[in-house]
């Protein structure tokens, strides 16, 4: 799996570290034999210098190798988790929006924030963990061997009836730690909604409810951690009784066969430090194995991500820098030999096109067809659920059609590099949809290559250059999340100014003047009149006096068009636009 690969990328930072733990280590299992040395040299009365100058040494060495080796893992883990980050958001990024619509946004955040950081631990520090302690049971067994065989028999025995004991509380921490990460990340997902609709909550009046139902996720989330927490806190004592166990019966034993003159006193105080030096690798070494398990499954969930169904660019990572057009890159961008040529005047045209949303047994729309030409002001009303979004989903090519062709100056869409249809695509949405960052960072999101000068002339065309002007940092003014700190229609102007930063050929405009207030709405159709001269302006109103000037206005119902037209024609011929008009004015509009 490419994931793994990660890992494999970090193997000469993570061998070099293991080998230095490794090195540290085996200077910590001599250290016994010299102190075993030292006492005979002392109780010899002969002099001790080169055993305590090699102590010193094989400890400095212990010491230094431990740090350095630690730290060259801790490295490579944490460049793996950052390669395995940007792997992932690059995947999620890209994804195909019904692939991501169909997932839990909590569960996605879990996967690319904990369990990326679980599958570090599985591939760097549990790796190297599991390294140092097998090297040191298996020394430390080996050395008590080399000391005295009975002892080392006895000592075995005891050691191995705890630890068969602690694989099962090991493997039972295991699956309590997989229930309790679940439960983490179910509290995120409540969380996450939470804080996107704080707002609607307070007006609601429900933070009681809201309150209660993230505690009892919360609560959940602390039973499964208990249950983890009482499973490991009788790990370490289970092993140390054994070891307690071991050390009694090793002194008792060891001292009798000392007394025989079967083994000398120095070898049974190292023999003892090498029972004291058994314990904890032992445990390390239990853990590491069931850190190592829970980091791959860790790995194999954020692997998952890997299979969303990504979007086709042509570029492997499109950024608006390549995309936005220029006059040469739209030049070269126009197919040269293009079999399918668009009649004259047209821009885009949907012939009988249909699309059913997953899990829907209705089609949003149904045989739809409709022509927007290369200029003008187009408009698109009809009821709520009409499909009206659905219509602009399908040229980004958000979604694909089920039936029917979307075309493009005559091509199907389908047959366009992504980057290339959307590049010539402005779409600004009914909450302007702006993110944290400055004003600046805003605007130029998509059109990285932006001047200042530029910057402020669009602003000024939508009229937001003296609200600019006058935040404390100007541009540089940090909005909060969403966009707070303007206003609904601030907003809305700021997103409409990053659209036509882009130059696009078509603007969709989602009910993008919905929050303006009159004096705002009229100055927004001034420019989008305007706009209309050189590019397709199409725009989704409900408040159709934004509409009444539109030179087509197009009803949608029930996912299909049932009338085109100027606002006068459909007064006369079109029912459900009239009685749209009325409702929305006390005496009917006058046809012009
Ligand atoms: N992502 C989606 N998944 C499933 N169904 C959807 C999705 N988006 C829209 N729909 C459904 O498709 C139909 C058309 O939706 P669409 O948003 O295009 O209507 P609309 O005319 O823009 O409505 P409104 O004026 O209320 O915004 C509706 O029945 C809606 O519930």
């Amino acid at each position: 799996m490419r994931l793994r690969f990660l890992a494999a990328q970090q193997g000469g930072l993570l061998s070099a570290g293991i080998l230095l733990s490794l090195v540290g280590t085996i200077a910590m299992l001599v250290q016994p034999l010299l102190v075993a040395a030292l006492i005979s040299a002392l109780v010899g009365g002969e002099s001790a210098a080169a055993e305590i100058t090699t102590l010193v040494v094989l400890f400095t060495a212990d010491v230094i190798c431990g740090a350095v080796g630690g730290y060259l893992v801790a490295r490579a883990g944490e460049n793996i988790v950052l390669d395995l980050r940007v792997l992932v958001m690059r995947r999620i990024l890209r994804a195909k929006i019904p692939a991501l619509a169909s997932r839990d946004r909590g569960d996605l955040f879990t996967r690319v924030s904990a369990d990326t950081s679980l599958a570090r631990v599985a591939l760097s520090s549990s790796v190297s963990q599991l390294a140092t302690s097998v090297l040191s049971v298996v020394g430390c067994l080996a050395l008590m061997f080399v000391l005295d065989l009975w002892l080392a028999l006895l000592s075995v025995a005891t050691v191995a009836v705890t630890s068969i004991a602690c694989v099962g509380l090991v493997k039972a921490i295991r699956r309590s730690a997989v229930e309790n990460r679940q439960h983490n990340s179910d509290f995120g997902s409540v969380v996450l909604s939470q804080l996107s609709n704080v707002e609607t909550i307070k007006a609601l009046q429900a933070e009681g409810d809201e309150l209660d139902r993230s505690t009892a996720q919360a609560t959940r989330a602390r039973g499964s951690g208990l249950k983890v927490a009482r499973i490991a806190a009788l790990l370490t004592p289970a092993m140390n009784v054994g070891t307690q166990l071991a050390l009694a019966l090793v002194i008792i034993v060891g001292a009798a066969r000392a007394g025989q003159g079967l083994m000398s006193m120095d070898a049974l105080v190292a023999f003892i430090l090498y029972v004291l030096y058994l314990v904890s690798p032992l445990v390390v070494a239990l853990m590491s194995v069931s850190q190592f398990q829970q980091g791959r499954a860790a790995l194999d969930r954020v692997g998952e991500l890997n299979q969303i169904e990504a979007e086709g660019f042509r570029d492997e990572s499109p950024r608006g820098e390549h995309l936005v057009r220029s006059p040469v890159a739209l030049a070269a961008a126009e197919p040269a030999d293009s079999v399918t040529v668009a009649p004259a005047g047209e821009l885009v045209r949907f012939d009988g096109v249909g699309l059913t949303y997953a899990g829907r047994e209705e089609p949003a729309l149904r045989g739809l067809d409709l022509m927007l030409p290369v200029r003008g002001l187009s408009a698109i009303v009809g009821p709520s659920g009409a499909g009206k979004s659905t219509v602009f989903k399908l040229l980004e090519r958000f979604y694909d059609a089920d039936e029917g062709t979307v075309y493009w100056k005559g091509e199907d869409i389908r047959s366009l590099a992504l980057e290339d249809l959307r590049a010539r695509i402005g779409f600004v949405s009914q909450d302007g949809s702006l993110t944290r960052g400055s004003v600046w960072e805003n605007l130029t999101l998509g059109a990285p290559g932006t001047s200042r000068a530029a910057a402020w002339d669009v602003l000024g065309a939508v009229g937001l250059d003296d609200t600019v002007r006058s935040l404390p940092q100007g541009l540089d003014h940090v909005l909060g999340e969403e966009g707070s700190g303007l206003s609904g229609g601030q907003r809305q102007r700021l997103a409409l100014a990053r659209a036509l930063l882009r130059q696009p050929e078509v603007l969709l405009l989602d009910e993008a003047t919905a929050h303006l207030d009159s004096d705002s709405e009229a100055r927004i159709s001034t420019v989008i009149a305007s706009l209309a001269r050189s590019m397709q302006v199409v725009m989704i109103a409900h408040r159709l006096s934004t509409v009444v000037g539109a030179a087509q206005i197009l009803v949608l119902e029930d996912g299909r068009v049932t009338g085109t037209g100027r606002h006068g024609d459909l007064m006369q011929d079109h029912e459900t636009y009239r009685r749209l008009v009325s409702q929305q004015f006390e005496q009917p509009v006058a046809g012009r």
